[in-house]
């Protein structure tokens, strides 16, 4: 059995990034953008008006002194003149703010009568002006790599970035494998069971950037195993799920192996997630083979499937980030495998569930953390330092 961390190490030498398309802005959020891009013009463009109110020259704004008022700047329709001494120019919140004025007195501020305004005889200190270029300039460099957030999209849009150099998302054909397996709204024989894994890990996946595609069960059986990976021809990554145990129907390494993957490891010092297997098939796949107990599959999606697919989109081969919270009641001695807990964050503090077992999917659902045990990690009390990774 290997480390944890050696496994996340050979997985990182299989997994390279992928080439990279354009998509329009529309379709880029979420997606990892590949190459730097720069902003094609200044925002604001202009000095703008930060309020509604009127433009003027900052020498002229006095407490109850009168100003004419001469034009109007709109938001989309500046003014062209210059405002000179004791004038001022009505104007908009997001307008260009004329030649002459350098501040803008806001409107609950000054009484209006015709085309003179009063000041009032108290008035804020701000320009309210936003100058050009404020927010960024022409060239300004938006850096990759980066997955995409909604507010990085709308900074693209401004900077009038309309499509964007992107990783393609990584292909991952997930394959269930086992004869006691339905699929959700099928109708169970007494033996079976509904396939849960597949559908935890094709959402794990999704929210990770990947494109996920769900095979047919594979029944326990070589040649149904076999059919199952020859659908999986155009993937960077096949997923398969169970059958990687020592049982006598557990034949996944055996099919692999017979259909050319060439296999780096098999078996990890961990719990949940010992029979986890990994390695390239012919075609240049990679082929990660989880084990089929429901948390093991998942948990083993965040330890090392999330990694792989950040390295596949070119993020870099970064284990899942660690944070670390105070124990809420003491723990007892860990065995020789690194042990990913169950765990809730709450107030600050970490609680291990009391149940562990790795086939129990409403005790994952109930935690909010993996809670990291290092191999024979002693007993410790409360208040203890305990590292662990949100989930
Ligand atoms: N004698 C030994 N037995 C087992 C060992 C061992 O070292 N020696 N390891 C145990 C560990 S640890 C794990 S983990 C499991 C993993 O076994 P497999 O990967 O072969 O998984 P299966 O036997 O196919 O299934 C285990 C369990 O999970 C259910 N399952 C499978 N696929 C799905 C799915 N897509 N959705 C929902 N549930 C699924 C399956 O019905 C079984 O209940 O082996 C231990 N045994
Ligand atoms: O290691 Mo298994 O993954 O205990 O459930």
């Amino acid at each position: 059995m290997i480390s944890v961390s050696d496994a996340l190490a050979q997985l990182f030498d299989l997994a390279a990034p992928l080439e990279v398309e354009t998509v329009p802005l529309s379709s880029a959020s979420g997606r990892v953008l590949a190459q730097t891009v720069h902003a094609n013009r200044d925002q604001p463009p202009f000095a703008a008006s930060a309020m509604d109110g009127y433009a003027v020259r900052a020498q002229d704004v006095t407490p109850t002194s009168q100003l004419a008022v001469i034009g109007e700047s709109a938001a989309g329709h500046g003014f062209s003149g210059t405002v000179q001494p004791g004038q001022a120019v009505r104007i908009f919140t997001g307008a260009p703010v004329p030649q002459g004025a350098t501040r803008v007195v806001i409107q609950e501020e000054v009484t209006r009568s015709d085309d003179t305004i009063t000041l009032s005889d108290t008035l804020d200190s701000g320009m309210h002006i936003r100058s050009a270029g404020a927010d960024f300039a022409l060239g300004d460099a938006f850096t990759a790599p980066r997955r995409l957030s909604p507010s990085d999209i709308a900074l693209l849009a401004a900077m009038n970035i309309a499509t964007v150099p992107v990783i393609r998302k990584p292909r991952v054909a997930i394959l269930s494998t086992g004869d006691e397996l339905v699929m959700p709204g099928e109708t169970p024989g007494p033996d079976q069971i509904i396939a849960s894994n597949s559908f935890g890990l094709q959402a794990m996946l999704r929210n990770l950037g990947a494109e996920p595609r769900l095979l047919p069960i594979a029944r326990d059986t070589k040649a149904s195993l076999e059919m199952a990976f020859s659908l999986a021809d155009d993937a960077d990554l096949v997923l398969t799920i169970g059958g990687a145990s020592v049982g006598d129907h557990d034949l996944v390494g055996e099919v692999a192996g017979d259909l050319g993957l060439d296999r780096k490891f098999y078996k990890i010092a961990m719990r949940p997630g010992k029979p986890l297997m990994a390695g390239r098939m012919k075609n240049g796949a990679m082929m990660i083979g989880l084990p089929g107990n429901p948390v093991s599959a998942m948990v083993c999606g965040q330890v090392f499937v999330a990694p792989v697919i950040d390295a596949m989109l070119g993020l870099g081969c970064m284990p899942a980030q660690r944070q670390s919270a105070p124990l809420a009641a003491p723990i007892a001695a860990n065995g020789p495998r690194e042990h990913y807990m169950r765990a809730h964050i709450k107030d600050g503090q970490i609680t291990i569930f009391d149940r562990q077992d790795s086939s129990l999917l409403t005790v994952l659902s109930s935690a909010n953390a993996l809670a990291i045990r290092p191999p024979n990690d002693p007993a410790h009390p409360a208040g203890t330092m305990l590292e662990y990774l949100p989930i």
